[in-house]
């Protein structure tokens, strides 16, 4: 199970915890959510980064958005032709003491008000929630002198490169969570991370169905994340380690129903257009996949909305017991 031991209170166990999902499924969410729990928060370093990263994505989205709209109102367009420039010159015009600064903040805060903009949004939301929802905070995240939330630093969306690891002390035990990229080019990482694990978390978001890959504009990323829990859960390397479903963003899930049925996805789903059952047929499409083989592994499959500190924390007790009664067993005391 990956087991060391040893701090000056007595013997730990450690964990090695491996982080596994397709792209933007809330991995490292649950990594922020760790060190707001565990680590009393984040350091001015990653504060300052989102505090960019933030105003970058409202800037990128707002352009992409533009561009897919036909036409804005007359007004407007010198607000827009500056967005433009803006957005392909972020160095020159995001320095808060810039010459362009001020004259960037309220072109942004005006194109998030247009009813074009909100429209398109409407129409678009499941494309990008984390950035259309930041459209209407755009007033206080583009204002001089603003520090990000811990809401706004786990709504910020920064994708994975390369694989990183983060030690928490939790109780009895130490854990390191591995969390790697999720987007194809990025799961080339994944077999190098599986070495020496001692559990695998396995994230996929309940909201992605009828929506295309971001890397892939054809492929379904539910049916994706479907196949990619599949291998994850049978392979070779991973076959007695225990593992976690995750089935996140279960707060969006209303909201997804409303615009796209799961029958869109899901032929043979015929049950209400409702939280509660079309909860149960997705979670029941994971586990179909995890019967597929026989395997002995410990296994537990949650429903959670990470960016909800509360909701995570409940979560998270559940995935500790079994982490801690898996590393009793393996270490023969349980
Ligand atoms: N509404 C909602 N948004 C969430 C939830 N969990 C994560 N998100 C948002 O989803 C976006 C993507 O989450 P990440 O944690 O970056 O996803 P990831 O799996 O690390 O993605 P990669 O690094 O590309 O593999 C972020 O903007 C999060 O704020 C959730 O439970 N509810
Ligand atoms: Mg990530």
């Amino acid at each position: 199970m990956g087991c060391g031991s040893s701090s000056s209170a007595g013997p730990k166990a450690s964990i090695r915890v491996l982080l596994l999902g397709g792209g933007g499924c809330g991995k490292t969410t649950f990594v922020k959510q760790m060190k707001l729990n565990y680590r009393g928060g984040f350091s001015i370093n990653e504060t300052n980064e989102v505090k960019q990263k933030l105003r970058s994505n409202i800037l990128q989205r707002l352009v992409k958005s533009l561009n897919d709209i036909e036409s804005v109102s007359d007004e407007s367009q010198q607000a827009v032709e500056l967005l433009r420039k803006a957005a392909s010159q972020e160095y020159e015009f995001m320095s808060e003491n810039g010459e362009h600064y001020e004259q960037l903040a309220k072109a942004v805060v005006l194109a998030c008000d247009l009813e074009e903009i909100q429209e398109y949004k409407a129409e678009n939301y499941f494309l990008s929630p984390w950035d259309f929802d930041l459209f209407d905070s755009a007033q206080r995240i583009f204002a001089k002198g603003y520090e990000p939330s811990h809401t706004d630093i786990l709504m910020c969306r920064s994708p994975t490169t390369g694989l990183h690891e983060y030690s928490f002390s939790v109780d009895s035990l130490d854990l390191i969570f591995i969390d790697v990229g999720g987007q194809r080019k990025e799961r080339a990482t994944w077999a190098k991370a599986m070495e020496n694990i001692g559990a695998v978390i396995y994230v996929a978001s309940l909201a992605e169905y009828g929506q295309h890959l971001e890397e892939d504009n054809v492929k379904d990323r539910m049916v994706e994340s479907l196949e990619l829990f599949q291998r994850v859960f049978h392979s070779p390397k991973l076959a007695a380690i225990p593992t976690v479903l995750l089935l996140n963003k279960f707060d969006l899930l209303e909201q997804k129903l409303q615009m796209t049925p799961l029958t869109s996805v899901f032929a043979d789903y015929d049950g209400p257009n409702e939280v509660e059952p079309a909860y149960e047929f997705i979670s029941k499409k994971f586990i179909e996949r995890m019967m597929l083989k026989p395997s002995t592994k410990d296994f537990v499959c949650q429903r959670v909305s990470a960016i909800d500190q509360g909701n995570f924390m409940k979560v998270f007790q559940v995935i500790k017991a079994m982490l801690i009664s898996s590393s009793l067993r393996e270490s023969g005391l349980g």
